[in-house]
């Protein structure tokens, strides 16, 4: 299976507008790929909170249908990553979107784990509240975005719901780079499962990006990792691996669910 995860870089000299353009010309030079996945909020930056509001788009807004061309036109499954969702209530939500290779809209994850503790994302947005996952023809994607991977669990519960292929689409500062490369192998190792994890480049809102998309094997090994800048970090992989791994190491069935909790 071929990946080309797209580490676009977020510079706020660029309308979101002319990036929307720039991505679908990305993606439309993937066409060969299986799966071409982008970062978290690439459209407006996930720092650059005081434009949420001005950027905020419905569910089927102006990137949602440029993205469903642009997997059709390259004919590929497309996780388009991350953008600032306005449902119709008015409440702001951070939404990955994923599309069919035919450009039929295939899922739509709300980021569950808001970061920003008091302020940002955490008090701008809702919190999602479902897991989702997406059976592609040759393995199961489970969607996560940027700060989820920090929440073990999260990706426990979609293993148990058929992922074998755990996405991470992030905007992840550079900062606390060095945790974006172990949690992401981490969530790879005890899930027996491939990551692909995708962040942005550039400084937007004063916050330099880590960039180093990152693809890890069921096994924990580094497949490909990128640098900082802008880049297109393509990779092999082979889904079946996830099976036998998790056959010839079956650490995933000795789980013990349900302990009693510590005697006082
Ligand atoms: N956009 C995010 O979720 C950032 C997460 C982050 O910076 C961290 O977990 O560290």
């Amino acid at each position: 299976m071929r990946a080309s995860l797209i580490q676009i870089a977020v510079d706020p000299d660029e309308s979101v507008k002319a990036r929307r353009q720039r991505a679908a010309s990305l993606i439309a030079a993937q066409r060969g790929a299986d799966l071409v996945v982008l970062p978290e909020l690439w459209p407006v930056g996930a720092f650059a909170y005081t434009a949420f509001e001005d950027e905020a788009e419905p569910l089927q807004g102006p990137t949602h249908d440029i993205m469903a061309k642009a997997a059709a036109d390259a004919g590929v499954w497309l996780h388009a990553g991350s953008f600032v969702e306005r449902a119709a209530d008015g409440t702001l939500y951070n939404t990955s979107l994923v599309f069919t290779p035919e450009g039929e809209r295939a899922a739509a994850y709300r980021k569950i784990h808001r970061f920003g503790f008091d302020k940002g994302e955490a008090v701008m947005m809702g919190a999602g509240d479902e897991l989702v996952t997406v059976a592609l023809p040759q393995t199961t994607l489970g969607l996560a975005t940027c700060y989820d991977l920090r929440f073990p669990e999260m990706f426990r519960g979609l293993v148990d719901a058929g992922a074998e292929t755990l996405i991470v689409s992030a905007g992840w500062p550079e900062r606390r780079r060095a945790h974006w490369t172990l949690l992401a192998q981490a969530r790879a190792v005890e899930n027996q499962s491939y990551v692909l994890a995708v962040a942005t480049a550039g400084t937007h809102a004063g916050v330099e990006q880590s960039g180093h998309s990152i693809v890890v094997d069921p096994w924990g090994e580094v497949l490909a990792q990128a640098g900082a800048g802008e880049e297109v970090l393509a990779v092999e992989f082979d889904p079946a691996r996830v099976a036998t791994t998790r056959e010839q190491f079956p650490a995933l069935k000795d789980r013990r669910l349900g302990l009693a909790p510590p005697r006082l």
